[in-house]
């Protein structure tokens, strides 16, 4: 017992560091809405400019060779003193550089810029003074507390006590200074602090400031204790990425808790380790497995599997390039790179065969970041665990047409576990937990004997029809046969990737990307969707970090670390992670690459300096051009050709329209199709549905009207399975009862949204043809091979045309006016094959002819056969198209009836019509 209390007090040191990063991401994110991925690399930098100037009296500048010597090394207070300074001023530039030039960027381009400070400050590290590990001298006590036979560094309890007092300190200044309160109120509403007058990016950077001086200071008391080396602190950011999550962002006291509870549990683990019974597998890394099992389990309890209405659905992401088949410049890309394994040498054809084998990594990311839009910075981990599964084979002599697909399978299996949590999670979280996943693996898999050998595990040389495709053969250490190899594989993944993205499948994952309701809304599993892409993309992985094996012919860990998984994400991003060409970029340009291997004839020290530079360019890529190098090119030749007058032909719909499509459903037979009984909607305190009964039926158009809040698109939200509800929906006289969303609308309901929540990423057309396109396993395998069909296009023309949008085929939404996204709204709904309509507010953004020509549109839906159900405040256009309406007040049913009755029904003007023709007149 004694000992175990011993062991707690002793992980108070390491837990004190995880809570300290854990609050400095929590203040950040309050003061500046990012996720900084890079806190940890930012105290490991304070530590070390601590250390040069007690050491040599240098002090380090986060510039490269630049060190101001001060003559002679300082004291300890000096030292602390001059390191904070320096933390400080990290923290303010990270602000003003990179966080404040994003602020209203995407997820990714913000993920992607605290990576790129992270690589930043590590390489420049590594540059000035090595990366061998160092021991720091102690600033606290540093003598033995006594507990019965036992002692405990002091250090540990006072490092501990320590961060109590910052926390509360920095808990009282959010809550009670007028500058933490407007802190708080601007990372939920700028303008509102600016109307407090405070400038918003002033709090910004206060926050910066305070966040890199309290993570900064913790980090050099907990150093001596913990070691000094240039990835320790960095990967401590997984920890203390847990911790923030814990208190949601917000509850600091949470943090403190959840970090030095950590350390304990770390602590207790490392006593357990020492008695005879434990496992040695778990001997190994274990310490790193548990932030990891921490964060996903946190995770996915809070997550929902869909984002609530409202919530910042949309994780905006750099434009996506639809590859065009175009077979001249791609047959000259594979002869060109044909004819460079052939003419290149020894460590120039190395450096080739590995940029074919990034390519493919890069390819994955292209997959899974690219169009489904989920940030993994766990690719090398699944590369890794395909390559040492091939290590087992090959030396159980498997032949690699079985051992490579096996392997890539093994990555496939275990990107669609990781993807599970991913189902409940997005955005910034979700690269939280793939980077804890990376190093867990790495940790406690691939660094450990019981799973692998340290020495290295040798793979064979891959045969294949009794020929060698080894790669190196006594002095040859790159054969072309190995080249070749290589080379096919990665055409063939490369153009499996571009017919993805050209197909049904890739619009289902774009559709994903732009909206994840609206995705729901047009029948897309999107829970299945992301773990197909987590499948399909560590598949690919899986192959790469095979080929890494082979490439070898000797595994270590070190082929697969976080870092390398890192800089993957940094390269294929700046080679433009949304396309093909892309992932070719990132492969040449990457680290061992041929142009890597070109430069560093010319440079020495070329890899630490590539470490910098990959950093830095991460950081701007993400700022000036988060395309990417060939989203850039593609964009100038695109221009080029548009001087040239190479136009884009505008695909045309079918000269006649074909009828809306109806399942099972014969015009006009009145039958029942929609029918609700007792429904009801609680939000919190708030009834915002009261057991509501409405029926429509086929030919018929039903009108649903009510003040603002009364509960309209709630109803919408629950019949489509978007909110709990309680009650009955019965569609087509089945009872809908626990159908997820996309279950309802593959089963016949379609639905607008009045947020009118269309794809950004995809144009016009292919907003339709997401929702007209079946999905089945066959429809996957035909996707990857041949993505375009007949039955898809016609349908997505009839749908197009009927609501006289032919003309704006291939233009992207965002540039419609308001009134077009709406029709574009009800095309979309319109491919879908289903017999009911629910359209909330369709005409809002019309002008009078616009809404004149709806009406008409509603009518011949109606006379379809479609059972129509319209929300809308335009009154004149619902009691004049309408068979029949319900009005909504305070979520419960007012009144029903004719448009005649409706008109004339004392309570309804009372409540709603008096009300809405003074808006009218007021509008007047
Ligand atoms: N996700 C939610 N959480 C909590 N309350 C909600 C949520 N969604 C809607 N509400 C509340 O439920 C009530 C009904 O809202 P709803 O949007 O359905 O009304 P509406 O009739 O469609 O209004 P409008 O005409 O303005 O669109 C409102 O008081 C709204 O604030």
């Amino acid at each position: 017992m004694q000992q175990v209390l011993l062991f707690a007090l002793i992980g108070l040191g390491a837990g004190a560091a995880y809570a300290a990063i854990g609050l400095g991401v929590t203040v950040t994110y309050q003061g500046t809405g990012t996720v900084h991925f890079g806190l940890g690399a930012a105290g490991m930098w304070t530590v070390y400019v601590f250390d040069e100037l007690r050491r040599t009296g240098d002090l380090l500048l986060p510039i490269p060779l630049v060190r101001v010597p001060l003559g002679s090394p300082t004291g300890t207070a000096v030292a602390l003193v001059l390191a904070v300074l320096s933390a400080a001023a990290v923290g303010w530039l990270s602000q003003l550089l990179v966080f404040r030039p994003l602020a209203a960027a995407p997820v990714l381009a913000k993920v992607v810029a605290s990576i790129g400070i992270m690589l930043t400050l590590q390489a420049l590290v590594v540059l000035r003074v090595g990366s061998a590990s160092r021991a720091v001298a102690p600033v606290l006590p540093a003598g033995g507390l006594h507990i019965g036979d036992g002692a405990v560094p002091q250090d540990r309890l006072w490092i501990a006590a320590l961060l109590t007092v910052v926390t509360v300190a920095l808990w009282a200044y959010l809550r009670y200074t007028r500058f933490g309160l407007a802190t708080r109120a601007a990372a939920e509403n700028e303008r509102a602090a600016s109307l407090a007058g405070f400038a918003p990016q002033a709090l910004a950077a206060s926050t910066a400031v305070i966040a890199g001086v309290v993570v900064g200071i913790f980090c050099i008391l907990a150093a001596p204790t913990l070691g000094l080396t240039t990835t320790g602190f960095v990967l401590m950011i997984a920890p203390g990425l847990a911790c923030a999550l814990a208190g949601r962002f917000d509850n600091l006291f949470v943090v403190l808790a959840t970090g030095l509870l950590l350390g304990v549990v770390q602590s207790e683990l490392t006593l357990l380790r020492g008695q005879e019974w434990w496992p040695t597998w778990a001997s190994t890394g274990l310490n790193d497995a548990v932030p990891f099992l921490a964060i996903v389990g946190g995770l996915v309890l809070v997550g929902r599997s869909l984002p609530t209405r409202g919530a910042d659905a949309a994780e905006a992401l750099p434009e996506v390039v639809i590859p065009q088949p175009r077979w001249l410049p791609i047959t000259a890309v594979i002869g060109g790179a044909v004819v460079l394994l052939f003419v290149l040498r020894g460590g120039f054809r190395f450096g080739l065969i590995t940029s074919f084998i990034v390519a493919l990594l890069a390819l994955s990311l292209v997959v899974l970041t690219g169009l489904a839009g989920q940030v993994s910075l766990a690719q090398a981990a699944f590369a890794g665990s395909a390559g040492f599964v091939v290590a087992k084979l090959a030396a159980a002599h498997a032949p690699l047409p079985i051992a490579l697909p096996f392997a890539a399978a093994v990555a496939a299996l275990l990107g669609v576990l990781v993807g599970l949590p991913a189902v409940r999670i997005r955005g910034a979280q979700l690269a939280v937990v793939t980077l804890a996943l990376g190093i867990a693996l790495e940790r406690f898999v691939f660094r450990n004997p019981s799973f692998t050998d340290p020495a290295g595990n040798p793979i064979p040389d891959p045969v294949l029809f009794g020929i060698s495709f080894g790669v190196s053969d006594g002095l040859q250490t790159a054969r072309i046969q190995f080249g070749l190899l290589v080379l096919v594989i990665l055409t063939v993944v490369a153009l499996g990737v571009a017919n993805l993205t050209r197909s049904g499948t890739g619009r289902r994952l774009l559709a994903i990307r732009s909206d994840e309701r609206a995705a729901a809304a047009v029948g897309i599993n999107v829970s299945a969707s992301k773990l197909l892409a987590f499948g399909i993309a560590s598949f690919i992985a899986g192959i790469g970090g095979a080929l890494i094996g082979y490439s070898r012919g000797q595994l270590t860990a070190d082929s697969f670390t976080v870092f390398v998984g890192l800089s993957l994400l940094a390269f294929a991003y700046l080679g433009g992670i949304t396309s093909v060409s892309g992932a070719v970029v990132a492969g040449l340009s990457a680290p061992l690459g041929l142009v890597f291997v070109t430069f560093s004839r010319l440079f020495e020290d070329l890899g630490t300096w590539y470490a910098v530079l990959a950093g830095v360019s991460l950081v701007l890529g993400a700022i000036f051009n988060p395309v990417g190098v060939a989203g850039a090119a593609t964009s100038m030749l695109r221009r080029f050709r548009a001087a040239g007058g190479h136009h884009r032909p505008v695909a045309p719909g079918p000269p006649e329209p074909p009828p809306v499509a109806v399942v099972g459903a014969r015009a006009h037979t009145g039958k029942v199709r929609l029918r609700t009984t007792g429904l009801s909607v609680q939000y919190g305190g708030l009834r915002a549905l009261d057991g509501v009964d409405l029926s429509v039926r086929a030919g018929q158009i039903i009108g649903l009207i009510g003040p603002n809040g009364a509960g309209k698109t709630t109803f919408i939200d629950a019949v489509t399975g978007f909110t709990p509800s309680t009650g009955e929906v019965f569609l087509e006289g089945l009872s809908l009862d626990g159908a997820p969303p996309h279950q309802r609308a593959r089963r016949g309901l379609r639905r607008t949204w009045q947020a009118v929540q269309l794809f950004a990423d995809l144009d016009a057309h292919d907003n339709v043809a997401v929702a007209a396109q079946p999905f089945d396993l066959r429809t996957l395998v035909l996707d990857l091979v041949r993505p375009q069909r007949a039955p898809v296009l016609a349908a997505v023309g009839g749908a197009l045309a009927r609501m006289d949008l032919t003309p704006l085929a291939r233009v992207r939404p965002q540039t419609l006016t308001l009134g077009q996204r709406k029709l574009l709204g009800v095309a979309r709904a319109l491919a879908m094959p289903g017999s009911v309509l629910l359209l909330d507010e369709p005409a809002a953004g019309l002008s009078g002819a616009d809404r004149i020509a709806l009406a008409a549109r509603l009518r011949q839906f109606a006379a379809d056969g479609l059972a129509v159900l319209l929300v809308e405040h335009d009154v004149d256009l619902v009691l004049s198209v309408c068979d029949h309406v319900y009005v909504l007040e305070f979520g419960h049913l007012l009144a029903h009836g004719t448009p005649a009755q409706i008109r004339t029904d004392r309570r309804v003007i009372d409540a709603y019509l008096g009300q809405a023709s003074r808006g009218v007149e007021e509008r007047a």
